[in-house]
């Protein structure tokens, strides 16, 4: 399977932000999406999971030979800035989320054994997301991708909320599901890039571009890919 970028354009007002993306991801790795502030990685999510509209290009998924535009309900998308119903208790939420996806969920699967995958604590359970944490609020959103299992899984900097032993827990989680997903990363911190990601790709001037990897696994990692993002890009 493939997620097939075809030059994605976006532009704000007059600032042209994305300026023809093309790229090819596979399954069964880990990208890391590396960019300076405002080059655009939460737009282009934004693009793929249908939050904004592209002006023009698309997105595409080929399985088999065959292409086909990527679909909503073929994303999981977690954002930097976790979008839950307050109102509700953690298990409420997830009890409803799990009903409307029965479908989807893995047999014999409970409430309680998905809640354990992300060491989400008994009393916590019951408490209204209003008082969740960020990261609490995050692993809540990683649990939708868990239960569905969506081809395509889009992490806009969810692992900076966690805790070292949570995030320990989820790298590995990420790591497994690898196999059956395509998995888009996006992250500042370029030790968790080069420790958790297969490959990385650099937003700059609008445009994607593959880090080769001998970059990658050079002991000047951090300094070159400091100097490529200092070539272009915008910031805040
Ligand atoms: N809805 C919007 N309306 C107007 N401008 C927008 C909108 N969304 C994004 N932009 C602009 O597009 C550019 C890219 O923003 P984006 O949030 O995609 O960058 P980013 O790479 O995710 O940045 P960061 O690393 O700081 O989160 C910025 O200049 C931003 O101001």
């Amino acid at each position: 399977m493939q997620l097939i970028l075809d030059n994605i354009r976006k532009s704000f007002d007059d600032k042209s932000v994305l300026k023809g993306i093309d790229f090819t991801f596979e399954k069964g790795k880990i990208y890391g999406l590396l960019g300076r502030n405002g080059a655009g990685k939460t737009s282009l999510f934004n693009c793929l999971s249908g939050e904004t509209r592209m002006d023009s290009g698309g997105a595409f998924l080929r399985r088999d030979e065959v292409s086909l535009p990527l679909r909503e309900e073929e994303i999981g998308y977690v954002f930097s800035l976790p979008i839950l119903p307050e109102f509700l208790t953690g298990y409420e939420f997830v009890k409803f989320y799990m009903d409307i996806n029965r479908d989807k969920i893995q047999p014999g699967k409970t409430i309680g054994d998905y809640f354990d995958i992300i060491r989400f604590e008994e009393e916590d359970r019951h408490r209204l997301i209003k008082g969740y944490s960020h990261g609490m609020k995050n692993k809540i959103q990683m649990l939708c991708f868990i239960i569905t299992r969506p081809p395509l899984i889009l992490l806009d900097e969810p692992l900076t909320s966690f805790d070292v032993v949570v995030a320990l827990e989820i790298k590995k989680l990420l790591r497994e599901m690898k196999q059956d997903h395509i998995i888009i990363f996006s992250t500042h911190i370029l030790q968790l890039a080069a420790d958790l990601c297969d490959e990385l790709v650099v937003l700059n001037n609008g445009v994607l571009q593959e880090i080769p990897a001998d970059i990658l696994h050079s002991p000047e990692f951090e300094e070159r890919i400091i100097a490529l993002l200092k070539d272009g890009g915008e910031h805040d």
